[in-house]
């Protein structure tokens, strides 16, 4: 077992968090909200029929207008496991040298799982320096998770090695200047272990990430089992370990319907990171029965009823959710998506 599933279960040693709060930079009580959409990476991994590249690109293009400024484009993995990401490389070039248009600067990330998807993504951003003329940013994101038979799955390997690899990839990923996010999956609900996820257990994953130098950790209700009394104490565990709520970012699966719920304990809690997905596309290849992320176009709906500000253009985001699940031949599951594409047919 590796040295970091041997620690107690105590505070972090996150010295410098402890001074960025002292400095007063905690942001829970803001009303600004910060969506990362993840739905040409997540929302796309899992179809079966191959998407085109231009299609990827186009959709990127178009959600880097609705003033998203955080959007997930690609994944260096293996392309036997997940074909769809085959063509990360091919993006993250097209970004560097194309950047989409928008009228803020604009973080584009990409998965890396262990050094050789960290290789892959230095020699792509090596090749193709980024245009002078554009100010987004490229970072990358690991992606552990909290039970050992999804990690299994997911990764081939048990908690412990995934961290040894990810500590690799996070310091490698930060020694070239990138900032990198940390997932934790199935941390309310795991496919093949239940409902049976310690959040301590948890809490004690993404102190380790934090330790390595992750800049957040997004933690992944991949099955969506999650419950508004579990995410509440997923919460506190968090807080008892000392991670900020400024470090978080909670990822929601709708699949038994209480993404918004525990979306609202998560603000309720002082959580201002959400991911999602336009059109609720999505699912994960280990997580059998998972449907989709919870919609961007819900999720800017409810944040705006709660006064929140997303700085996202709804409707330019229903606008993209309509063409991507055309274009893909799916079902839109968005709730709010359907509504005003109705309601605008019906005008
Ligand atoms: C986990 C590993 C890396 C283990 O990779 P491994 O340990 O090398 O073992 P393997 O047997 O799986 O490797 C198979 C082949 O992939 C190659 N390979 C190995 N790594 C890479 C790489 N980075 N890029 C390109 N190729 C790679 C490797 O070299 C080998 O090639 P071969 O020798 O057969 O020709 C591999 O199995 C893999 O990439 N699996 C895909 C995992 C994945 O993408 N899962 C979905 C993302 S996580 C998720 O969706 C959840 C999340 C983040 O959204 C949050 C949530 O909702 O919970």
């Amino acid at each position: 077992m590796s040295r970091h599933l041997l620690r107690p279960i105590s505070k972090c040693n996150l010295s410098p968090l402890r001074a960025r709060q002292l400095r007063g930079l905690s942001t829970a009580k803001t009303n600004r909200v910060r969506l990362i959409e993840v739905g040409p990476r997540d929302g796309l991994q899992n179809e079966k029929t191959v998407i085109p590249l231009k299609t990827k690109i186009e959709l990127i293009e178009r959600l880097a207008q609705t003033g998203l400024r955080d959007i997930e484009a690609g994944s260096f993995v293996s392309p036997k496991w997940v074909p769809q990401m085959a063509a990360s490389s091919e993006i993250l070039t097209h970004i560097q040298n194309h950047p989409p248009q928008s009228d803020n600067p604009v973080s584009y990330a990409f998965l890396a799982p262990n050094t050789k998807g960290l290789e892959n993504a230095l020699s792509t951003l090596d090749a193709s320096p980024q245009n002078p003329d554009s100010n987004h940013k490229i970072e990358l994101a690991v992606f552990a998770a909290a039970t050992e038979s999804f990690t299994q799955k997911n990764l081939n390997c048990s908690i412990a090695e995934s961290l040894q690899k990810f500590e690799s990839v996070i310091k490698g990923g930060k020694a070239a200047g990138l900032r990198v996010r940390a997932y934790i999956s199935v941390v309310l609900g795991c496919p093949f272990e239940g409902y049976d996820v310690d959040p301590k257990k948890v809490a004690e994953i993404a102190c380790d990430l934090m330790e390595m130098g992750a800049d957040e950790i997004a933690l992944g209700d991949t099955t969506g089992m999650g419950t508004a009394p579990r995410t509440r104490d997923l919460l506190k565990s968090m807080q008892a370990a000392g991670i900020l709520n400024e470090d978080i970012a909670m990822h929601f699966h709708d699949t038994y319907g209480q993404a918004l719920v525990n979306t609202a304990i998560s603000l309720e809690h002082g959580i201002r990171n959400f991911d999602s997905s336009v059109g609720g596309l999505g699912g994960c290849p280990y997580s059998p029965g998972a449907t989709g992320n919870v919609s961007t176009e819900d999720m800017v709906y409810f944040m705006e009823s709660l006064g929140m500000d997303t700085g996202v253009d709804l409707d330019a985001v229903v606008a993209v959710g309509d063409w991507i699940t055309r274009e893909i031949g799916k079902a839109n599951s968005s709730s709010v998506g359907k509504a005003m594409l109705g309601r605008r047919k019906a005008e």
